[in-house]
């Protein structure tokens, strides 16, 4: 069995009133790649930030390497890009990279770490120089310098064109295929798709789904009818529902099976359209769950 890197164990983070993570339990094998998918402010930064030892849990307990994440100790065998980077605009490109290899017993060679990250010919460049995407790779890129153990990469290719995100995706899978262990977290399904093999969806601060990236494919066996009714049925072939304005997204398995039911429960729906599902469909099912809990009880109340 795999080393457990990092264990979250019943933690909550609580900013005020709002609650950014609720009673989250999580263990980071070694080696593994993870995918941390979640509407935006579903808690999958704030999660990050306290296995990096950048937060504290307001409840809980987080371990890195077996210490607390603020230990030195630990923090120096992990890698981190947060989600936004504020380097100063008039240190060069290699500069950056000198400043962060002075933290490290033996960091990765310059050379090396540019030229992974298609960074060679941009050292000279002041920071302020650079592009959107060019910011964006030299941020991942200083995640590699000290040859961690385990990169935590938030959103590492947003902002990035195809090309971008595959140099990335191809320094990534280098990275794991050496052994390292790496949490991504993404707003892409098919980054995770093509990275990740297992996936932990969080939504509203909870984890709604932790499996491996081809049980959430199969998932997306789905299908999504569309209708316009004035009352949902409760039919046992729907998964999910989701009101979009005046019309309802019905979530289900069996397409054919479920308008068959429609069309035998005697309710006047109208509008019918019927999409096949998608990674995203398996997404929308897994993260609308808590707002057809919240539905249903509003509809049910005497
Ligand atoms: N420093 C803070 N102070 C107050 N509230 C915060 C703070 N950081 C996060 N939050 C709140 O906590 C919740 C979770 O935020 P978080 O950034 O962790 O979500 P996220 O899943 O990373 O979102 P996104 O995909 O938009 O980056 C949100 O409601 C957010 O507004």
């Amino acid at each position: 069995m795999n080393d457990v890197l990092a264990r979250a164990t019943g933690v909550t983070r609580r900013y005020g009133e709002v609650t950014a993570v609720d009673d989250v339990s999580l263990d980071i094998p070694a080696g593994q790649v993870l995918g941390v998918l979640g509407p935006n402010g579903a808690g999958k930064s704030t999660l990050i930030n306290m296995f990096v030892g950048l937060r504290r849990p307001t409840e809980g307990t987080v371990r890195l390497f077996g210490h607390d994440p603020r230990d030195l100790k630990a923090r120096r065998r992990i890698g981190v890009t947060p989600q936004e980077t504020g380097l100063p605009e008039t240190v060069k490109v290699g500069e950056v990279y000198d400043f962060v290899a002075s933290h490290f017993p033996n960091p990765l060679p310059k050379a090396e770490v540019l030229a992974q990250f298609s960074l060679t010919d941009l050292a000279q460049r002041q920071t302020g120089g650079l592009s959107g995407g060019q910011m964006r790779r030299l941020a991942v890129a200083l995640a590699f310098v000290g040859r961690p153990e385990l990169v935590f990469l938030d959103e590492p290719t947003t902002g990035l064109d195809v090309e971008g995100r595959h140099t990335l995706w191809a320094g990534i899978r280098e990275f794991n295929a050496a052994g390292g262990t790496v949490v991504l977290t993404s707003h892409y399904l098919e980054e995770v798709e093509q990275l990740a093999e297992r996936v932990v969806v969080i939504d509203h601060g909870r984890i709604v789904a932790d499996d491996s990236t081809d049980s959430l494919r199969r998932v997306s066996g789905l299908h999504r009818v569309t209708v316009t009714v004035p009352e949902v049925p409760p039919l046992p072939g729907i998964v999910t529902v989701e009101h979009v304005g005046d019309r309802v997204n019905l979530i289900t398995k069996d397409a054919d099976q479920l308008v068959r039911d429609l069309v035998a429960s005697g309710v006047a729906f109208s509008g019918l359209e019927i999409h096949s599902g998608s990674l995203e469909d398996a997404f929308l099912a897994l993260t609308a769950k808590k707002t057809e809990t919240v539905d249903t009880t509003a509809g049910t109340e005497h």
